[in-house]
């Protein structure tokens, strides 16, 4: 095992946390994450003058002075609750506590289903007015990875094929994904990212559960630090 590999392990915690504290997490630092992204969109379309820009950073200095003083060292990780429930919650796609994450909120099927329905704002552009064509790869990335994992077949993505079929809108989007077929420890996934006037873009993935992870499942979490 090399160390990356140690590093990677040692991000995937089982920490015993309750129902109620992870809802009661959920609930202090998801109106955070809301309020950071819609920051991220008025810090990109504001068009107030230069003291009211000035005036706004620094609220912002002193917001930051707050949070800097207890700071996990990072990144989040993955955990798993005491009832199982898990937290990616730094996940770039659809973490809670993710302000750049779009943020994606799945629907799930045992027979290995996952679909979306969400918004893009601004901050998500690529060619003028377009969602740019790596958040849509991000956006598949995710939702095939997700149905991986909902038809019990998880995996890191191997390969990830997309074929951009129309220019994605930006605005109200819808996602999904099936597993296709499973061939050993390789996931094959087919989904699609579809605006208004039909698919924008059609994705097919291999996800392949690690080496390091082929062990059963309580090999591959750690207990709490
Ligand atoms: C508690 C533990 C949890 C476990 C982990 C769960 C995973 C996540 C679960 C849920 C997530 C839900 C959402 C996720 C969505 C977002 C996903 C991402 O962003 S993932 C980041 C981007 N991807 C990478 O960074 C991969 C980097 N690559 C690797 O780590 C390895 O190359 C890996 C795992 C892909 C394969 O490595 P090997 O060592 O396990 O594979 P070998 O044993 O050499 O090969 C096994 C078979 O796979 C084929 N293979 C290997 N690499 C392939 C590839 N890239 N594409 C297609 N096939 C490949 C080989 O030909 C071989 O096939 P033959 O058995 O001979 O038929």
């Amino acid at each position: 095992m090399t160390d990356s590999i140690a590093q990677q392990q040692m991000l995937y915690v089982r920490d015993e946390m309750s129902d109620a504290e992870i809802a009661e997490q959920a609930d202090l630092y998801g109106p955070l994450t809301d309020s950071v992204r819609e920051l991220i969109e008025l810090a990109l379309l504001t068009e107030v003058d230069g003291p009211e820009v000035r005036a706004a950073q620094e609220h912002l200095e002193s917001a930051k002075q707050i949070l800097r003083t207890r700071v996990n060292p990072g990144p989040y990780g993955v955990r798993w609750g005491a009832s199982g429930q898990k937290r990616a919650w730094g996940n770039a796609a659809a973490g809670l506590r993710n302000a750049i994450a779009p943020p994606l909120v799945f629907n799930f099927d045992a027979d290995g289903r996952a679909w979306t329905d969400f918004h893009l704002g601004s901050a998500y552009e690529g060619p003028a007015g377009l969602t740019h064509g790596g958040i849509a790869a991000l956006v598949l990335d995710q939702a095939l990875g997700s149905a991986a994992e909902a038809g019990g077949a998880p995996g890191m993505t191997g390969t990830l094929n997309l074929r951009y079929l129309r220019p994605t809108p930006l605005g109200a989007l819808h996602a999904e994904a099936r597993i296709d077929r499973v061939e050993g420890i390789k996931t094959i996934v087919t989904g699609q990212l579809s605006g208004p006037d039909g698919v924008c873009v059609e994705a097919e993935g291999i996800f392949i559960l690690p080496r390091w992870a082929r062990g059963g499942d309580s090999a591959k979490v750690s207990d709490p630090v």
